[in-house]
């Protein structure tokens, strides 16, 4: 298959839970003119459920499989925003399949920060439930390195929504003209 020209590639937004990827996704895609896509909103209308419930119905392995189909599907549109969940990048197909068809921002956060958003996630988010901040910490630190297969990553320490959207079309559209 042809490689999409970068200029026409979806951008996919990747990193831990909470990081902001679906937040920023929308604003950037807004930003861009351009459809925005979030992975586990899509598995959400396929189950009418939350993955907080597929998790507990179905099992992880489950919603694992219908996001690796579904990113392998949306990843070879053209001009999309993509916000993946946070556990995706833990599937290798995934990270090879948007390596080749997308380019990757991965929105990085430092623990410090991260710990202050735990209150806006603790209840949606399956794989939080029943650990303690030692735990989560260290399931935090155990992902960082399936964040490392990007094409760019931003740290959003103390940045608003807004700015790191900016900071993201901005560094894209130096990209295009340098590799246009
Ligand atoms: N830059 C930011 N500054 C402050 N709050 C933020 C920022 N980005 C996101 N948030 C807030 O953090 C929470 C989590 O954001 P969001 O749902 O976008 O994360 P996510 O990366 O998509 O998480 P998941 O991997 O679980 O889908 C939301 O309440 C959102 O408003
Ligand atoms: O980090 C994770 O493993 C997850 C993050 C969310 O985006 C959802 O995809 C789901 O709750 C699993
Ligand atoms: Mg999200």
């Amino acid at each position: 298959m042809n490689k999409i020209p970068l200029k026409e590639q979806s951008i996919v937004l990747i990193g831990f839970m909470g990081v902001g990827k679906t937040t920023i996704g929308q604003a950037v895609a807004q930003k861009l003119y351009r459809d925005f896509i979030d992975i586990d909103e899509v598995i959400e209308r396929r189950f009418q459920m939350p993955p907080k419930d597929i998790f507990a119905k179905y099992g992880e392995a489950v919603f694992r499989q219908h996001e690796k189909e579904i990113i392998s599907e949306m990843c070879h549109k053209k001009l999309k925003v993509i916000s993946l969940g946070g556990g995706a990048f833990l599937q290798k197909e995934i990270q090879d399949i948007c390596l080749a068809t997308t380019t990757i921002f991965f929105l990085d956060l430092t623990w410090d920060k991260w710990k202050d958003r735990i209150g806006l996630l603790i209840d949606s988010r399956p794989v939080l439930q029943g650990k303690n901040m030692d735990e989560i910490k260290q399931l935090f630190d155990d992902r960082q390195p399936i964040y490392e297969q990007h094409h760019s990553r931003v740290l959003t320490d103390d940045q608003e929504v807004e700015e790191v959207a900016d900071y993201i079309v901005d560094s894209l559209k130096l990209a295009w003209e340098l590799y246009a």
